[in-house]
């Protein structure tokens, strides 16, 4: 049965992309970040490695709103239902898991390996509706083809500092975007966040991402 409460998403995410693809979809989330330790966590594929840290972080955000955790039925707010949503990307290549590069040493020897070549980019979700206390989850993965690129390109995009801060050493939306040749799949999940797959997953609690929209699409591209 359909919700008649307004929905409201709390994004358990530091990053500047998910919360911009959220934005761009008509959706305004409330930022959480949760601080999560992600080395505390430990997984041999990049889809458990992903799904367990996006529902650690969602897991987290949702104890400190001072809600039941998971199994708990959190107290129905009058009006409002909250839904917290947790992230995590992590890019398989050669056989490893890559988060992001530690410096920017590891960056360029990332590159000097991944020029030319492909790996796949997974991001775990995680959504939690405190009203239930239901929870669902899924890994997104795309392919990633990296362009051949010299050295020289490497060592320009090096210094900018990006590939530091993102999960794979590259962006597509970014300063990294003409060293990736294409990508097969949803290009969100490269940047951070499956749109398609978090529809999935409101659907699963019954919920329809129409019913996220912030700004009606017609008033949020009016000029
Ligand atoms: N803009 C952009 N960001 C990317 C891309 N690929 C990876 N990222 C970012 O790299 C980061 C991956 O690290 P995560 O640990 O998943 O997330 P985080 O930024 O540390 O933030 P938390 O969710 O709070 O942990 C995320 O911010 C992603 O949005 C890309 O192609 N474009």
């Amino acid at each position: 049965m359909r919700t008649t409460k307004r929905l409201h998403l709390v994004l358990a995410s530091a990053s500047p992309a998910r919360r911009k693809l959220l934005r761009a979809a008509g959706i305004e989330p409330e930022v959480l970040v949760s601080g999560v330790d992600e080395s505390t966590v430990d997984h041999s594929t990049p889809e458990a490695l992903s799904l367990t840290l996006a529902q650690l972080k969602a897991r987290t955000v949702t104890e400190r709103l001072g809600q039941p955790s998971v199994n708990g039925s959190a107290p129905e707010s009058a009006d409002r239902q909250t839904l917290v949503l947790g992230c995590d990307s992590v890019l398989a290549f050669d056989g490893e898991i890559l988060g992001k590069p530690v410096d920017a040493d590891e960056a360029t020897r990332r590159w000097r390996e991944m020029r030319g070549r492909s790996g796949v980019l997974h991001t775990g979700h995680c959504l939690i509706d405190l009203s239930s206390g239901r929870e669902v989850g899924a890994v997104a993965q795309t392919a990633v083809h990296f362009a051949a690129i010299s050295d020289e390109e490497i060592a320009a995009y090096v210094a900018t500092g990006e590939p530091m801060q993102v999960a794979g050493a590259f962006t597509i939306d970014g300063l990294g975007g003409p060293f990736v040749d294409r990508v097969d799949g949803d290009p969100g999940t490269v940047i951070g966040l499956s749109l398609p797959l978090l529809r999935g997953l409101l659907g699963e609690l019954d919920l329809r991402i129409t019913d996220l929209w912030t700004a009606t699409p017609a008033s949020s591209t009016s000029k």
